[in-house]
């Protein structure tokens, strides 16, 4: 029961070669230390912050402890006056409009294969309302395979898959991908937000799924039935937490992902594995839930991998899969007759789950062949196909489809301002709950601020000398006299400067992002909200982190290596390179599925930005093939403008000696012609090219923002 409350980082990141000009090398090395160190920090120091009240049960161990308070939990619950599932499925019923409506669901002839490999083979079955249905099976049998044929969830259509076969609901076909609608779905890997708690997300989703006509006490009140009924009161304002914040137990968190799925009044509860990883209490209070929710006349069916006695015994109906072939499907109490008839007494005392299980693993094939084939034709199944034959061939004369996805939970219930005011409310929520990140993140501007103002000091004084009467860098040859050296080295503050922000904007989204990603697609599968606010909803949030973490660097190193550019405008550009990093970090978080991909691809969208930019290969010796890909990098224009506004002073120097001599012993000798070829290494004038560069710097933004809202769009229609 008791959760590891934090995991530390294990890797250590040290520099380990001298930092001096170095750019990329010294920022990357610093900067992954820095977010590794930081965030093992607060990994180990982050307090719970879970509700005290909840506090010592999790951390009892002993078995006999956790049974004892579990039978005291549900005399409690028993006791307590808690509105039952039947009386909340009235209540979403009503919220929601709908009419009643009872389900079945009914499959006959499903075989499914991929590849060579026969995952299903010629099953059929029915669950029905009112019913609690087990999956039970050895692992690979194909349990959680079924589950998703059903829900709709599995993707049946790629080249080296064949799926057969007729799924029907109250005996009507129906396609599993345009019916999922009306199916909630509880996946094995709860996808919540840790910041968020049960009440919270029920208001969410509430606010999102029923129909708008409710008021908000209305709302208000089903919200606390449903946390009740689901006995989550006790945790209702309880983070979720994660694997790095602790928060509800796994039964809880487990409970809040089935209230989510409850809200939209389905029609059919499927749920993957849910017991897994949770203790027996957590287990058998959720199992309590569902047998009631089941008794609200929702059929449910669920796959388990090793139910407990006490646990199986609470299933009404039992589908044991063998190698993807049915070996028992019916009433859970006649599973122990029925291989006793085989020859396979359950002994006494001994869980029948088990001893099924542990006999398909044990016995031949060819008795097991015997089994499938016994069953086929026992009377149990028998009268069970006859059930559905009579169910399909009463709607397929009537050549009736069932329809697919509902009003309610399949169409989107709210408005575009709502859909957006939800989202951003929630994502303020989460960024300053969040306060490790948050905290690592501003720590980690201000740090390597220091150690940039500090490594960096003075450097931007090269501008001084140029103007000061002593050593005037016009009057001396210009690239033989001390000139050079001193705008190499200002020129390397700004450069450095821009790799800071772009690093310190990008970096918290790829690590982020592709946790959150499962929760946008199951709320997205879900038709909660649509893929605009959502991208706007984030962007308005991580916008004024970005400026705040620009604002810090400045004002640390502005003074310290002594920039001369307007303080406004260096922070402005250094805020559109961060946010338009940020963007690109997002496409590659929404083109994964992990955050360790994404830390991986990381540097694939970081480095050639460096390497395009023309900082450290000229752009003339790019090859022509490979050249237009500085037009993909923020870095290029947002140096480009940061020099433009640095270097205001060069611009006066330039002009006046075009005035005074000709323009290619200008071209040779010029501060500003150093620029030049640094930046565009073009004959064009730099400094009449700001709005080009800024032009660029917000369209790269938005289109990087686009193109990752296409890719997760696509994601979320076709997820299964
Ligand atoms: N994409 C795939 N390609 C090839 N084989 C697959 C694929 N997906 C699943 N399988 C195979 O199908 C079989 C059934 O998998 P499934 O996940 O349904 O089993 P399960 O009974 O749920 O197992 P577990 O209890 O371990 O989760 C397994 O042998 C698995 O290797």
């Amino acid at each position: 029961m008791t959760e590891d409350l934090s995991r530390s980082l294990r890797e250590d990141v040290e520099p380990d070669h001298e930092p001096e000009h170095d750019f990329p090398d010294l920022l990357s090395s610093y900067f992954m230390m820095c977010i590794l160190r930081l965030l093992q920090f607060w990994g180990h120091s982050l307090p719970s912050q879970q509700d005290p009240e909840t506090g010592p049960e999790h951390q009892l161990n002993s078995s006999s402890m956790l049974m004892l308070c579990g039978c005291l939990r549900i005399c409690q619950d028993l006791e307590r006056n808690e509105p039952s599932m039947h009386q909340l499925r009235d209540h979403t019923r009503q919220l929601s409009d709908e009419a009643h409506e009872e389900r079945s669901m009914e499959w006959s002839g499903l075989s499914f294969t991929i590849g060579q490999h026969k995952i299903l083979s010629n099953i059929s079955g029915m669950i029905e309302p009112g019913r609690l249905t087990g999956v039970f099976g050895p692992s690979g049998s194909g349990k959680t395979t079924l589950l998703n044929i059903l829900a709709g969830r599995q993707n049946t259509k790629a080249s080296n898959m064949s799926l057969t076969g007729q799924i029907t609901t109250n005996g009507v076909v129906v396609d599993p991908v345009s019916f999922r609608g009306n199916i909630a779905y509880v996946m094995q890997d709860d996808a919540l937000l840790p910041y968020e708690t049960p009440r919270e997300y029920f208001h969410f989703s509430a606010s999102m799924r029923l129909s708008q006509g409710i008021s908000r006490t209305q709302r208000e009140e089903f919200v606390n039935n449903l946390l009740s009924t689901l006995s989550l009161q006790r945790c209702a304002n309880t983070i979720v937490g994660s694997e790095l914040v602790k928060g509800l137990s796994g039964g809880e968190r487990k409970r809040t992902s089935v209230g989510i799925e409850l809200i939209t009044n389905p029609k059919m509860l499927f749920l993957d594995e849910p017991l897994s990883g949770l203790d027996s209490y957590a287990a058998y209070t959720l199992v309590v839930a569902l047998k009631d929710l089941a008794k609200a006349n929702v059929p449910v069916l669920c796959t388990v991998h090793q139910p407990s006695s006490e646990i199986f015994a609470m299933f009404d109906d039992v589908i044991m899969l063998h190698a993807g072939e049915i070996t028992f499907h019916g009433p859970a109490n006649q599973i122990s007759a029925f291989f006793d008839d085989m020859g396979f007494p359950c002994p006494g005392n001994f869980n029948p789950a088990d001893h099924v299980m542990f006999l398909m693993q044990k016995e031949s094939t060819e008795k097991l062949r015997e089994i499938k084939d016994s069953w086929l034709q026992s009377e149990i199944s028998v009268k069970m196909q006859a059930k559905i034959d009579a169910l399909q061939g009463r709607n397929q004369s009537t050549g009736e489809r069932a329809a697919g996805p509902r009003q309610g939970s399949a169409g989107r219930n709210t408005g575009f301002c709502k859909q957006l005011g939800m989202l951003l409310a929630r994502e303020v929520r989460g960024t300053f709950r969040n306060k490790g990140i948050l905290y690592a993140r501003f720590g980690m501007s201000l740090f390597l601020a220091a150690l940039y103002g500090w490594l960096f000091s003075g450097s931007a004084a090269s501008g001084d000398k140029v103007n000061s009467p002593e050593k005037n860098c016009l009057a001396d040859n210009f690239s033989a006299g001390g000139c050079t050296g001193d705008f190499q080295a200002h020129f390397g503050t700004l450069v450095s400067l821009s790799i800071m922000a772009m690093m310190s904007a990008a970096q918290p989204v790829v690590l982020q992002f592709p946790q959150e990603r499962p929760v946008f697609l199951r709320e997205y599968a879900a038709h909660q909200y649509g893929v605009v606010p959502y991208f706007i909803s984030k962007t308005l949030v991580e916008m004024p982190v970005v400026l705040m973490s620009s604002l810090l660097t400045f004002a640390v190193t502005y003074f310290w290596m002594g920039l001369h550019g307007g303080f406004v405008l260096l922070v402005l550009v250094s805020w559109l390179l961060g946010i338009a990093s940020s963007s690109l970090a997002l496409l590659v978080g929404c083109g994964v599925a992990s955050a360790q991909k994404a830390i991986q691809l990381a540097p694939l969208t970081l480095i050639p930005q460096m390497l395009f930019s023309g900082l450290f290969v000229p752009v003339a010796k790019i090859p022509l093939s490979l050249r237009w890909a500085r037009y993909l990098c923020p870095l290029k224009y947002a140096i480009n403008l940061m020099t433009i506004v640095e270097f205001q002073y060069v611009k006066d120097i330039t002009q006046d000696c075009e005035k005074r001599s000709s323009e290619i012993e200008c071209m040779q000798e010029h501060p500003g012609d150093y620029l030049r070829l640094q930046l565009v290494n073009t004959q064009s004038v730099l400094w009449d090219d700001w709005t080009q560069y800024l032009g660029a710097l917000v369209g790269l933004f938005l289109l990087f923002r686009l193109i990752a809202m296409i890719l997760l769009w696509r994601k979320g229609k076709y997820v299964f």
